[in-house]
This record gives C-alpha cells, sequence and structure tokens, in this order.
C-alpha cells in the first residue's frame, strides 16, 4: 500500500504497527527513528524496522507515508525537523491522543504538496516501549481521523485503507470533538486511577504496606492503567487542559454529590446512582465493547 513507511518515535504503537504491517504485507520498507540509541538498536534487532536512523529527517528521506509516534507534546519539534526532507506527495500522520494540539503543532510546517493528516488509534496498554507492540493491537479498535479542511480525500482514503487491512474501523471527527470525546473516555480516568494509587501509597505509610499487599480485584482492575507512560500523559493533560478540567470538573461535582449521600447515610440517593450507572456500564458490555468480553473499545464487528 505504501512503498516506504518512516515510523518516528518506536514505542508501543510504532511497534504494534510495524509487525501489523509487515503481517498483513501492507509495506515495501520500514525506516524508524527514536530518540534513544538503545530504542533504536532494539527495534532493528527485533526486526520492526528495516534501518533506523539518528536523526527524524534521514527516516523520513523517500518516505511516501511518514507516521508520528512521539509524545504530543514533541510532535511540533519533530514536524519542524522533517518538514525540509519530506517527499512531494507524501502523506504525514500522527497517533497522538489530543488532536487539536497535534494539529496546532504540526500542520503549520507541513510543505504545499504533503498530505497531513491527524489521526488517533483508540488502542493501547500500558506498557511502553519497542518491545511492548504487537500486530493485532488495532485489530477490531476504532481508528479516529480528524482530517482539515483541505485534506485530499484519495489521500485519505488511502491511509484508512491501510490501517483498516490492519484490522481498525476507521471514523472521522471534528479535532475539538475528539478532545472532550477522548476527555471523557481516556483522559480523565486516566488521571482519576493515577490519583487513586497517589491515595493508596499515602495510606501505605500509615499502614505498613497493608494497602499495597491486600488490594485485591477492584484496585488493579481499576489502576491498570495507572502503569502507563507518564511522559506520555503529562502531554496529554498539557494540550488537552479545557476539555479534561471541563471533564475533571463534573467529576468533583457527581463526586461531592456521592461523598455528602455517604455521610447523610442516604442510601436512596446510592442505590438510584449505582442502578443507573450499572445499567449504563452493562449496555457497554452487551454492545461487545467492554475487557471482559473478546472486543473491548471496539467498533462494530467485521464480517468474518
Ligand atoms: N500508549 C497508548 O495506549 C496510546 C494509544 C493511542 C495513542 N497513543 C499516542 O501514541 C504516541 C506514542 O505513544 P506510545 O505509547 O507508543 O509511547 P512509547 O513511550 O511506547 O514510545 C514513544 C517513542 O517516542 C520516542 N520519543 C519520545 N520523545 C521523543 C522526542 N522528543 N523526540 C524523538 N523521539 C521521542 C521514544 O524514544 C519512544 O521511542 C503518543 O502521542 C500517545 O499519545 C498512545
Ligand atoms: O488500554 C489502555 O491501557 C489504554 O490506556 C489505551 C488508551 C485508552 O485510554 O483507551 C490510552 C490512550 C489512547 O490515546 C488510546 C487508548
Amino acid at each position: 500500500m505504501y512503498q516506504k513507511v518512516a515510523l518516528i518515535g518506536l514505542g508501543l504503537i510504532a511497534s504494534s504497527m510495524a509487525r501489523a504491517m509487515r503481517e498483513h504485507g501492507l509495506v515495501g520498507t520500514i525506516t524508524g527513528h527514536a530518540r534513544s540509541a538503545e530504542t533504536r538498536e532494539t527495534a532493528l534487532e527485533i526486526g520492526l524496522v528495516d534501518s533506523v536512523h539518528d536523526t527524524a529527517a534521514e527516516a523520513v528521506k523517500g518516505a511516501d507515508l511518514v507516521v508520528l509516534c512521539v509524545p504530543v507534546g514533541a510532535m511540533g519539534v519533530i514536524a519542524a525537523e522533517i518538514a525540509p526532507h519530506l517527499a512531494s506527495g507524501a502523506t504525514v500522520t500522527d497517533v497522538g491522543s489530543v488532536k487539536r494540539a497535534v494539529i496546532d503543532a504540526v500542520g503549520p510546517h507541513m510543505p504545499e504538496g504533503v498530505h497531513f493528516i491527524p489521526g488517533h488509534p483508540l488502542a493501547g496498554t500500558e506498557q511502553s516501549g519497542p518491545r511492548a507492540g504487537f500486530a493485532t493491537l488495532f485489530t477490531n479498535r476504532w481508528w479516529l481521523f480528524t482530517p482539515l479542511e483541505n485534506t485530499d480525500p484519495e489521500a485519505l482514503a488511502r491511509l484508512k485503507s491501510l490501517v483498516e487491512a490492519m484490522g481498525a474501523n476507521t471514523d472521522d471527527m471534528p479535532p475539538d470533538h475528539h478532545d472532550l470525546v477522548l476527555a471523557v473516555v481516556s483522559h480523565t480516568p486516566h488521571l482519576i486511577a493515577y490519583t487513586m494509587v497517589g491515595v493508596a501509597d499515602h495510606l501505605r505509610r500509615v499502614t505498613h504496606e497493608e494497602v499495597i499487599k491486600y488490594s485485591a480485584t477492584g484496585f488493579r482492575d481499576f489502576t491498570r492503567i495507572a502503569a502507563s507512560d507518564p511522559v506520555m500523559w503529562r502531554d496529554v493533560f498539557l494540550t488537552n487542559k479545557e476539555a479534561t478540567l471541563d471533564i475533571l470538573g463534573r467529576f468533583t461535582e457527581e463526586l461531592f454529590m456521592l461523598q455528602r449521600a455517604i455521610r447523610m447515610g442516604d442510601g436512596e440517593v446510592l442505590e438510584d446512582y449505582f442502578s443507573r450507572t450499572r445499567a449504563i456500564r452493562r449496555g457497554i458490555i452487551e454492545a461487545g465493547q467492554d475487557t471482559d468480553a473478546p472486543d473491548f473499545g471496539r467498533g462494530p464487528k467485521k464480517d468474518a
């Protein structure tokens, strides 16, 4: 589908893309760049890429598809560096978890004749680095695109064909709407999970390790995502500030309401709230979009 794909940043998402593209025979060659020499060596050693380069500029030369797979806060600097070296007619996409900030940071650097198409696979794990990826990461998952006004429909269709061939379901969304939706379904939950671990850590000092030692499945299920990469999540909150503050404000209001019900011994409020939210959560499971079901967070099932 593409002759030469350049992956900038060689962590979980890039390595999963490399594996999926190879497994489905979708590319000619894959070049890569990562900031650390160790990551570059690992990527080469485990066969993710055909070549690695010390600079992103070198890696993108002659590529017809460039995928920016670095933390959101690093996208602009990389875009400025690669811009003069991009082939005419090339497509540049990204996999960042926030879209408006990436568009603002990358867009201005993109030369005439290059197709910049922002994207976001709604798939991941709490692991990071080149060894963390796997070919099926995108299977039956959504891959959202936030095309710009002047996005070339043919370039978009070609890129969608690639990610669909990797098993993903695609959809388009305006960038600000994307950032609000993701603040609800991904960003704020990560913040709350990190916070819960912080609370447990604080209590650990008081209870001599018992909180961590006896933390049962509720805590473990709830806080899995708090093992995610700190730099990635720092950048998400710095770049999706308004939407996450909005959702966090709403979350805090609900929490205070429940806190009051507990203080007042108001069982009716608690039971009504839990009944309503359980029904919503069960609806997600029935729609086949739960971790307990085979295709959590994944789009409509594809035909076998
Ligand atoms: N992890 C997830 O669940 C997930 C899911 C969807 C999208 N994303 C997005 O994908 C992107 C990559 O995430 P990941 O999970 O693959 O991260 P990762 O930590 O596994 O990999 C990041 C890679 O970027 C490189 N890097 C970091 N800063 C750099 C810089 N300044 N210059 C050059 N290289 C740099 C690192 O060396 C590493 O190779 C992020 O923008 C993230 O928001 C992540
Ligand atoms: O499952 C996880 O570990 C994830 O955190 C994946 C997850 C998510 O929140 O759903 C994280 C960030 C993304 O941008 C997309 C997917």
